[in-house]
């Protein structure tokens, strides 16, 4: 059974804006999948609608078989702790240390009493460590946020998406702020998660080339529409023109110059 399921997904801002229009796909348990397209096509859009952060105009989005828009209550937190999220711009808390950031994470499991006052289990402490471990954050365990570099800030946002446990990660241009050295050093890490944790990845990407490199499948989308889904060695030039408009020329050159370096 796919993990996520979108069926027709609309979405609406107002009476204006089409933002998704009728989008349909599936993504299998331990897929990594890039959604790419230009600015304002919909990709953050439609992660948002997939976390529930925002409600669906019409069609049906179902993750593990249930339907995500009906949910309330404690299904629907529930359902927030199955998917991490990883933002362009970390959304941490800059005066709390990277620790007690990454102990966010596991606000989605504690009532209003235990998230306010903070109170975490030793295994939750031991667990929030050993992640950090794991990414290489060791010695940045007590530092203020606000002393980390971009690239270090967006590990404690993989970190926090982490100790959720989630069955999947959903990446909203988690690269667009970070050079091409701390860009590289988080791809690689989602990819090691991927693979070793088994977890899904769902990455919105506004650069091409880093989407041929790492994901095992492309979604393009255009004006709310998918225009292709499929393995990135299938992805043709015309194609990307397609997705891209105007945006294409540029990246199509940076893609020949990439391929003949
Ligand atoms: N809260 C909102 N209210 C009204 N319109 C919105 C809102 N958020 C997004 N939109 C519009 O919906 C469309 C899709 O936006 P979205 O942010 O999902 O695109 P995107 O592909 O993620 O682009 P970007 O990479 O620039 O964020 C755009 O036309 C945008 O202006």
């Amino acid at each position: 059974m796919p993990l996520l399921e979108a069926d027709a997904v609309t979405k609406r801002y107002g009476t204006e804006t089409l933002a998704l229009n009728e989008i349909t796909f599936a993504v299998q348990p331990g897929e990594f999948v890039a959604i790419i397209g230009p600015s304002g096509a919909g990709k953050s859009t439609l992660l948002r609608c997939i976390n529930r952060l925002i409600d669906i105009t019409s069609g049906d989005i179902r993750f593990d078989g249930v339907s995500v828009p009906k949910l309330r209550g404690q299904a629907l937190r529930h359902h927030r702790t199955q998917i991490g999220m990883i933002f362009q711009h970390y959304n941490l808390v800059n005066r709390l240390s990277v620790l007690e950031n990454v102990l966010h994470g596991r606000l989605g499991y504690k009532n209003t009493i235990q998230g306010i006052l903070g109170l975490y289990s030793e295994q939750e402490k031991r667990e929030a460590v050993r992640i950090l471990e794991m990414l290489g954050l060791e010695e940045q365990m007590y530092k203020r946020c606000d002393q980390l570099s971009g690239g270090q800030k967006q590990r404690v946002g993989i970190a926090r998406a982490l100790v959720q446990q989630p069955r999947m990660l959903l990446c909203d241009e988690p690269i667009a702020s970070l050079d091409p050295s701390s860009a590289k050093i988080i791809m690689d890490t989602l990819r090691e998660i991927n693979r070793t944790l088994g977890i899904t990845v769902l990455v919105n990407l506004h650069q091409v080339d880093v989407a041929l490199h790492y994901a095992e499948r492309i979604i393009g989308i255009n004006r709310g529409k998918i225009l292709y889904d499929g393995v990135p060695q299938a992805l043709s030039n015309a194609q990307i023109y397609q997705i891209y408009g105007s945006e294409a020329g540029e990246l199509i050159l940076d893609l020949k110059e990439r391929y003949a370096a």
